[in-house]
């Protein structure tokens, strides 16, 4: 696990990067997309990098972490419209190109077990990028998650569902009490992790991520056993880090060619 403590706007600069690279090198990479607030100055910054530097996804495709479960189709919160309000619509990635969880779906087992078999099926994801809760989740993998958890129905804990209130004119009731999420499991297939996280409410999450033991009570610490993942952190969020002098001093004598 590589930790990278910067300023937003660097992290974000290095994780388009990781993407422009994976991009330029094999254009039908499969990405993966989060949503929440923590990955957005990346998508602004590939949708910089399509408009000035030619930067394409048209060959790409994607793939969701999670959805709410029965918002309307046409609901500006429904993660579907967040990930192609935020991203798809910003860059050339094809119609369909992009897929997630159906959350409107009349059998929600089914439509998890489909969407397992699309990731399979799209030869696994390439570049996964993650957000991650105050409480440590990663997509909706609350905890006490199965650490071995494929794609399936969650109840959203009373602390997710009011962190996520400021997107539901700051009410509470309106935030859905589920959602289809990818595992644990699932989201550890992927080839490369990239997580953000920015500011102090996120530091004990990140702490316990890079330095707990690994419990299902902080989903994310199962990061630990992938053999390729990036934390790109602020200062905020890197406050709690027993080891951020480390981190900060083998990041800045990192040689180049060692890379992401
Ligand atoms: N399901 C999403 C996660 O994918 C996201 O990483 C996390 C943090 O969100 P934010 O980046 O807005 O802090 O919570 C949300 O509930």
């Amino acid at each position: 696990m590589e930790v990278v403590i910067a300023p937003g706007p660097e992290t974000a600069r290095i994780a388009a990067d990781a993407i422009e690279k994976l991009l330029r090198a094999r254009p039908q990479a499969v990405l993966g997309l989060a949503t929440g607030s923590s990955p957005l100055a990346v998508y602004d910054e590939l949708a910089r990098r399509h408009d000035e530097d030619g930067l394409s996804f048209a060959h790409a495709r994607a793939f969701m972490l999670d959805e709410y479960v029965g918002l309307p189709a046409e609901h500006p919160e429904r993660y579907r419209n967040v990930i192609e309000k935020e991203i798809a619509s910003r860059v050339d990635l094809a119609p369909g190109a992009v897929q997630g969880p159906d959350g409107l779906a009349d059998d929600l087992v089914a439509a998890c077990a489909a969407y397992e078999r699309a990731i399979l099926d799209a030869g696994g994801v390439d570049l996964q990028i993650l957000g991650i809760g105050t409480d440590g989740h990663i997509a909706f993998n609350e905890p006490g998650s199965s650490l071995a958890s494929r794609t399936r129905i969650k109840t959203l804990t009373r602390q997710t569902r009011e962190d996520n209130a400021r997107f539901f004119d700051d009410d509470v009731a309106q935030v859905p009490t589920h959602c289809l999420t990818q595992g644990l499991a699932t989201i550890m297939s992927a080839r490369h992790l990239v997580l953000l996280a920015q500011g102090r409410g996120k530091a004990e999450a990140v702490h316990q991520l890079v330095e707990g033991p690994v419990s299902a009570m902080w989903p994310a610490t199962v990061l630990q056993h992938h053999p390729h993942v990036t934390v790109l952190v602020d200062d905020g969020a890197a406050s709690r880090l027993q080891l951020a002098d480390y981190y900060r001093e083998t990041y800045a004598a990192k040689p180049g060619w060692q890379g992401l």
